[in-house]
């Protein structure tokens, strides 16, 4: 059985490494910088990194050159996720050399162009589901934008090859992963799935990485590395038995 990836992740606010709760803006809290964060889970053995410019996200600027300057610095593979919503977005994420970037908002509002850069694209193009209940959430994750099962039916018809969930009211509050929307998703759709959101102990990881056989290929984990529940040593080490 594959063993579950693991994406630290460096969410960028304002040129800082920020966690959120629940993806809230005015709720981050200050790690520094993200040059550093991401440099320190490469060199304890990360096989990705999750990079996401908050800002774009939010419509409040972006940190494009920072951004560039981070993932130019990693040898692991890079997702980026954050603002990708038109051809100027996507050029700019994918010039950056990371290894697949998430489409989020545009996957609501656009659909057309979605499905356009999927087929010109394939795999590097992921789809961030982000959902409070069934109801996906766009622009920074403040604005509802129509039921999970039939946008990933949709996606799925037009060749998406990769989904990120996360269940917005689990992210960046240290209380486990939703491990029934992961399973319903998986149930929904062939395609892998990568868990956002929650992650607080080894055990999270070890019950995700149950969820293998069922369709979850990774698990992005923020606040509880920053808040040092565990160290990204331990977590690879837990989900490599
Ligand atoms: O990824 C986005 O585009 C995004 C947009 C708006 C708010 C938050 C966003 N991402 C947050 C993340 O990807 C978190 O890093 C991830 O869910 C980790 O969560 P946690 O382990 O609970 O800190």
């Amino acid at each position: 059985m594959p063993k579950l990836e693991l994406l630290p992740a460096v969410d960028v606010r304002d040129g800082q490494a920020v966690r959120l709760v629940h993806g809230e803006s005015g709720s981050e809290t200050s790690y520094g910088s993200p040059l550093e964060a991401a440099l320190a889970w490469q060199s304890a053995g990360a096989e990705w990194l999750h990079l996401v410019d908050l800002d774009a996200a939010f419509g409040t600027g972006d940190n494009r050159t920072l951004i560039a300057e981070v993932a130019g610095a990693m040898d692991i593979k890079v997702e980026l996720s954050g603002g990708i919503r038109d051809d100027a977005s996507l050029e700019a994420a994918l010039a950056t050399g990371c290894r697949r970037v998430n489409l989020g908002t545009a996957a609501l509002e656009t659909p057309e162009w979605v499905a356009k850069v999927i087929a010109e694209h394939g795999d590097k193009i992921a789809v961030g589901l982000d959902v409070r209940g069934t109801t996906l959430r766009g622009r920074g994750w403040t604005r509802d934008g129509g039921d999970l099962y039939e946008t990933l039916a949709r996606l799925d018809s037009e060749g998406c090859a990769r989904y990120v969930v996360t269940d917005i009211a689990k992210d960046g509050t240290l209380q486990g992963p939703n491990l029934g929307l992961l399973r319903d998703v998986c149930a929904a759709t062939d395609r892998p799935v990568v868990a956002s959101g929650g992650v607080s102990s080894l055990d999270d990881l070890r019950a995700i990485s149950l969820l293998v056989p069922e369709g979850v290929e990774g698990a992005i984990v923020g606040k509880a590395l920053y808040a040092k529940a565990f160290t990204l040593e331990e977590a690879l080490k837990a989900v490599a038995a």
